[in-house]
C-alpha cells in the first residue's frame, strides 16, 4: 500500500518512521509519501489561505496549491483514493480502517484553518474517488492528527504489518464488542489476584469467560454497540 500525505505541516508526520509503521516501511509493506503544500505555491509568501467567500471568521485553503498536489500526485492513476479529514465527514470507524486497509493507494488531504475550498472534493471526484471523513465528534484544528490516527489504524491492518495476524481479531470494534480485560504476572499485585480462570489452563473456559467479559464492558461502557437482543 502506498500513502501519500499532503499538509502545511510536514514535520508532523516524522513519528511515522518509528515503531510498528516503520518497521512496515522498511519491509516494504508500507510505502509513505508526505509532501508540503507550499511546494505548490508560487509566490513569494507561499500563500496557501485566503479569506471566505460571504463572510465570516477565519481563512479558507485556496485551491490552486491543492489542485497542482493532486495533479502531481494521482498522474493520470484512477484508482487512488483522496481521504479527506473534516469535521463534516463520514465516521472512521474500525469497519472503514478494514476496508481502507485493502486500497493500493491513500492520498490523505490534510487542511487547516477552515477548511479546504469545497471546489477541491469537487474536481478531485472527477479524477479519483474521494471520501471526506471525521475522526470524531469533536473539533481538531486542522486534518493531521486525524490522519495520523486513520494511518495508524489502517496501517495495522495491512496484511504483514503486525507480527502475529491473531492479536488483531481481539481487539475492541473487531468483532462488534469491547476487547475483555488482560492480565500478566504477577499473580498478585497489591493485594489484586490474576482471575482464577485465566490460570486454569481450561482453554474453553477462559475463552467463554473472555466473552462473557466482553459483553458485560461492552454493555456497561458501550451500550450503543450492542443490537438489542445482545
Ligand atoms: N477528521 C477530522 C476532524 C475532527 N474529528 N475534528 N476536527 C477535524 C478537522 C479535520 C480537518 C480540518 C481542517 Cl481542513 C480544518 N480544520 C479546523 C476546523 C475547525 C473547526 C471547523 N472546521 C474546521 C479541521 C478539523
Amino acid at each position: 500500500m502506498r500513502v501519500d500525505i499532503v499538509t502545511i505541516f510536514p514535520e508532523f508526520f516524522g513519528v511515522l518512521d518509528v515503531s510498528l509503521l516503520g518497521r512496515a516501511r522498511r519491509d516494504g509493506l508500507l510505502e509513505l509519501g508526505v509532501h508540503d503544500l507550499r511546494q505548490w505555491t508560487h509566490d513569494r509568501h507561499r500563500t496557501v489561505d485566503d479569506t471566505p467567500y460571504g463572510g465570516g471568521a477565519g481563512m479558507v485553503m485556496k485551491p490552486e496549491p491543492w489542485g497542482e498536489a493532486l495533479d502531481a500526485l494521482l498522474g493520470d492513476e484512477t484508482d487512488a483514493l483522496v481521504i479527506l479529514p473534516t469535521p463534516a465527514g463520514v465516521p472512521f470507524t474500525q469497519a472503514l480502517a478494514r476496508e481502507l486497509a485493502a486500497e493500493s493507494h491513500l492520498l490523505f488531504a490534510c487542511g487547516r484553518y477552515e477548511g479546504i475550498d469545497a471546489r477541491v472534493a469537487e474536481h478531485a471526484a472527477t479524477r479519483a474517488r474521494v471520501l471526506e471523513v471525521s475522526l470524531g465528534d469533536y473539533v481538531l484544528n486542522g486534518g493531521e492528527v486525524a490522519a495520523m490516527a486513520m494511518i495508524e489504524a489502517i496501517g495495522r491492518l495491512v496484511p504483514g504489518v503486525v507480527g502475529n495476524p491473531e492479536s488483531l481479531v481481539e481487539e475492541s470494534h473487531e468483532d462488534g464488542l469491547l476487547e475483555h480485560p488482560s492480565y500478566t504476572k504477577p499473580q498478585v499485585w497489591r493485594g489484586l489476584e490474576v482471575p482464577e480462570v485465566l490460570r486454569s489452563g481450561n482453554h474453553a473456559a477462559v475463552a467463554a469467560w473472555r466473552r462473557e467479559q466482553a459483553l458485560e464492558r461492552t454493555r456497561r461502557v458501550r451500550p450503543d454497540l450492542l443490537p438489542d437482543d445482545r
